[in-house]
């Protein structure tokens, strides 16, 4: 005779098999799957989000929104959205990256379809290029076969090895399938600080001219850019063909981050703690960061990145 607990066991998993062999989709509601469920863009939520997290970046903020909108409600793209945002340390690359996941995944960052590189973290000898290069390329190849609509965000992309880089060129070119995989539905995202300097004197010039920031357009930018980025021979991108094959869809320029920028950036993270936001330790945390070029004193060296632990120290 089988012992009460065992025949109230197996009564459960039999009810329980049958209740899923009848609603065999209540799993997908469970766990995250490439589905719509799971996968949906929200395209007011990433203009909110935008417009309101995202502090003095008025060119990317405009581009990203463009080219994200467009690439989502295109149901039959011809090749993947590939997106390269440039700019100084600290002015919301990372972050606007993940405004972009939290509005098509349902994980945000934490899904399992968002898959993020960092050169110096995943890819640290160049003795072992070989090696990376082929597990680079089985990675995107089995994270796009298991679900086409997945996002790689590549950090650091300006010190990753060219050849590393163009072992990645063909998932990103107009091709229908290869070996069998599509992979016009993902999204690349590369972030890097080349061209950050020029972005800067550009940024610095409108301001010496007495001009408002938000002027500036993205076409002031472009030239300088390239001329830092693709034509130098300290910058990855320049050794590879990523560039004349017009591979990348939008280059993004992020702009240097003003004491009125940091000032947000510290509300914001009070906000974020649950705390109501108090300007008067904002300005006391903007004014504790330090900014350059030495004489002008106009934008934070480290962008926004050290307001969370300044705040520990301020309230
Ligand atoms: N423009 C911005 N608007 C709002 N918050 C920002 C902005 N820039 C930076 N932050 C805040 O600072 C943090 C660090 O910024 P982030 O990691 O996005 O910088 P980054 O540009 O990627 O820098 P790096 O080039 O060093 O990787 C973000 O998590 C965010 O909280």
């Amino acid at each position: 005779i089988e012992p009460i607990s065992t025949t109230i066991a197996v009564g459960m998993a039999a009810a329980l098999t049958g209740f899923l062999a009848s609603y065999p989709n209540i799993l997908y509601y469970f766990h995250e799957c490439c589905r719509p469920e799971w996968i949906s863009f929200n395209k007011t939520g990433l203009k909110t989000d935008l417009d309101s997290k995202l502090f003095g970046q008025h060119i990317a903020s405009r581009i990203i929104l463009k080219a994200v909108n467009g690439f989502m409600s295109n149901d039959n793209p011809k090749k993947p959205l590939v997106l390269s945002l440039h700019g100084w340390t600290g002015t919301g690359k990372n972050f606007v990256s993940k405004l972009i996941a939290e509005n098509i995944y349902k994980e945000g960052m934490d899904s399992s379809f968002v898959h993020v590189f960092t050169s110096t973290l995943h890819f640290p000898h160049p003795s072992q290029n070989a090696t990376y290069k082929s597990q680079l390329q089985q990675w995107i190849k089995g994270n796009v076969t298991n679900c086409e609509r997945s996002m790689f965000i590549f950090d650091e992309m300006d010190k990753m090895h060219p050849g590393l880089i163009d072992s990645i060129k063909p998932y990103l070119d107009y091709y229908d399938k290869l070996d069998g995989v599509s992979y016009r539905k993902s999204i690349f995202i590369f972030l890097s600080n080349a061209g950050g300097e020029s972005i800067i004197q550009k940024t610095l010039d409108f301001w010496k001219g007495g001009r408002d920031r938000e002027e500036i357009e993205l076409r002031d930018l472009e030239v300088s850019l390239s001329l830092s980025v693709f034509n130098n021979n300290q910058s990855g991108f320049f050794h590879t063909s990523l560039i004349d094959k017009n591979l990348v869809d939008f280059f993004v320029p992020f702009l240097p981050l003003e004491y009125q920028h940091i000032v947000q950036c510290a509300k914001a993270e009070m906000k974020a703690r649950g705390l109501e936001p108090d300007p008067d330790v904002a300005d006391m945390v903007a004014r504790d960061v330090v900014y350059f070029p030495k004489l002008e004193r106009v934008f934070s060296v480290k962008g926004c990145k050290t307001i969370e632990s300044k705040l520990d120290y301020y309230t």
